[in-house]
C-alpha cells in the first residue's frame, strides 16, 4: 500500500471498531487481536492502532466529561466512540482539520448511522476550538465502581487515587536479562530488583539484543517470583499455568530442568517462540494445571485471575469485564494451589503469584492455604536482597505489589506472591 491518507482512516476504523468490542461486547482487546482484528493493517498502521485504542481507554472518562457537553442524547455506540477517538485525538495535539474530516468521513459511510455525519463534524469542531483547554484540567479518569469500591476497601482511597494515577500514565518497558547479557547499551534505568527500565523504548523488536536473544519483556513485579524460587542448575522445576513464558525462561536460564504446562495452545506456541529465540530449553505440555502429576524440587504457580493488576498496560479490562467471573477464577485458584501442593516434593517448595490486587486471590488464598496444610510455611527471609520494601510483605508472609508504589519511577504491575516451604 503505498498511499499513506487511506490507511490513517483504517486505523481510525479498526480503532473504533476495537473500542465498540470492548465497550459494546465486553471483549478483551488481546481476544480481538488473537481473532485477527489487527490482520489485514500494516506495521506502522497495527501500531499506530494499538495506541490510539490504549489512549482512548485510558482516557475515556475525560473525553466523555468533554462530550457531554456537546451531545443532547448518546448517539449509537459505534458513532460514541468516533467521537471518543475525535475527542482524545484532538486534545492530544492532533490537527483539527484532519481529525475532524477522518471521523466525519468515517460515520459518513456507515451502512446504519451515516446521517449523523453532520451531528459528528459539528460537536467535533466545537471539541476542537475549546477541548484541548479543558482536558488538563479535567480530574485523572476513576476505574468503574464494580472495582474502585472493593480496592478502596482493600487499599484505602489514597491508594486508589495513587493507582489510578499510574494507570492514567501507562507502562514503561521493562526487560529481563539473559544472565550474562550486558543490557548497559540499551539505556534506562537499572531498577533496585534488577530488571531494567526503558521509558521510551519504541518498536521492541528493533532494540539491541533483541533478535540475539539477549533479554525479553517482563515487568519488574512480574520478574520477581521467579527470583523468590531461586531454582539452582539442574533442580526439577514446574511451572504451571506458565505461557508466554517469561517466568519460564528465568528458570531455564538459571540452568533448571524446566516443565512448563499451560491450557492454552495459542499461549504456548509463544512461549515456544520465546524459547528458541533466546536459546533456551524446557519441556513444554499443553494441559490442564489440576491434571498434572509427579514431584518436583519446586512448583511455580502463577495462577488465572482478575490480572487487574495490569490496567497499566492493558486499560481495557476495568471496561470490558464487570467482576462477574471473578468468583470461578478465586475457587479456580484455591484447587490449583492445593493441586500444586501435592507436586511439591517434602523439603521442596512453592511460589503462588497472581497479577490481581484483589485479596481474595492473593492474601486470602495464601492465608486459607497455611491454615490447610500443617507442612506448609511462608519463607519471610526470600525477600532480603530483592531489592523490595520491607514495608511491602504481608502479615500471612507474602510480598504485596501494587501500582501505586515506585511513583516516581513509573510504577509497577500490582501483583502478590509468596514463597511456600514443605516440611522435610
Ligand atoms: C497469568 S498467565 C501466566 C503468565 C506466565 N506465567 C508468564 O510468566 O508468562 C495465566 C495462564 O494460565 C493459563 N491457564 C488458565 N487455566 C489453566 C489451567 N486450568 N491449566 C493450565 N493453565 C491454565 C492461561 O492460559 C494463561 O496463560
Amino acid at each position: 500500500m503505498s498511499d499513506k491518507a487511506p490507511d490513517a482512516l483504517q486505523a481510525r476504523r479498526t480503532t473504533i471498531y476495537l473500542l465498540d468490542q470492548v465497550l459494546g461486547e465486553g471483549r478483551l482487546l488481546a481476544e480481538c487481536f488473537a481473532a485477527g482484528a489487527l490482520e489485514k493493517l500494516q506495521p506502522q498502521d497495527r501500531a499506530r492502532t494499538q495506541r490510539l485504542a490504549l489512549e482512548v481507554l485510558r482516557s475515556l472518562e475525560r473525553a466523555d466529561r468533554i462530550l457531554q457537553k456537546h451531545l443532547k442524547k448518546k448517539p449509537p455506540l459505534t458513532v460514541m466512540n468516533a467521537l471518543r477517538l475525535g475527542t482524545v485525538e484532538l486534545c492530544s495535539g492532533g490537527a483539527a482539520h484532519g481529525v475532524v474530516n477522518a471521523m466525519v468521513t468515517i460515520v459518513s459511510k456507515h451502512r446504519r448511522h451515516g446521517q449523523l455525519k453532520g451531528m459528528v463534524n459539528a460537536v467535533l469542531r466545537k471539541v476542537a476550538d475549546h477541548g484541548p483547554a479543558e482536558w488538563a484540567k479535567l480530574r485523572i479518569p476513576r476505574l468503574p465502581n464494580w472495582l474502585r469500591k472493593p480496592l478502596v476497601q482493600a487499599w484505602g482511597a489514597e491508594a486508589v487515587l495513587g493507582m489510578e494515577a499510574a494507570h492514567f500514565a501507562g507502562a514503561p518497558l521493562d526487560i529481563t536479562a539473559k544472565p550474562g547479557a550486558d543490557l548497559s547499551v540499551l539505556g534506562g534505568e537499572l531498577l533496585p530488583t534488577g530488571s531494567r527500565r526503558l521509558s521510551d523504548a519504541g518498536q521492541v523488536s528493533a532494540l539491541p539484543g533483541y533478535e540475539a536473544g539477549d533479554w525479553w519483556v517482563q515487568d519488574a513485579a512480574a520478574a520477581l517470583p521467579a527470583q523468590m524460587l531461586d531454582v539452582q542448575p539442574g533442580e526439577r522445576v514446574l511451572d504451571l499455568c506458565a505461557a508466554p513464558g517469561g517466568k519460564t525462561m528465568q528458570m531455564a536460564a538459571d540452568g533448571a530442568q524446566v516443565t512448563a504446562v499451560d491450557a492454552s495452545a495459542g499461549r504456548m506456541e509463544r512461549l515456544r517462540e520465546n524459547l528458541a529465540r533466546t536459546g533456551l530449553s524446557a519441556d513444554l505440555i499443553v494441559g490442564d494445571a489440576l491434571e498434572q502429576t509427579g514431584q518436583f524440587d519446586a512448583v511455580l504457580l502463577d495462577a488465572p485471575c482478575s490480572a487487574t493488576g495490569t490496567i497499566r498496560r492493558h486499560p481495557d479490562l476495568p471496561h470490558a469485564k464487570d467482576g462477574s467471573e471473578f468468583g470461578g477464577l478465586i475457587e479456580l485458584q484455591a484447587q490449583m494451589l492445593a493441586h500444586a501442593w501435592d507436586l511439591v516434593k517434602p523439603g521442596g517448595r512453592m511460589v503462588f503469584c497472581t497479577c490481581s490486587l484483589l485479596p481474595d486471590e492473593g492474601e486470602c488464598q495464601v492465608e486459607e492455604a497455611l491454615e490447610m496444610f500443617p507442612d506448609m510455611t511462608a519463607d519471610r527471609e526470600c525477600f532480603d536482597g530483592l531489592g523490595t520494601d520491607p514495608a511491602w510483605i504481608t502479615e500471612e508472609g507474602g510480598l504485596r505489589l501494587r501500582p501505586d508504589y515506585w511513583a516516581e519511577r513509573g510504577s509497577m504491575d500490582g501483583f502478590y506472591m509468596a514463597l511456600l516451604r514443605k516440611a522435610g
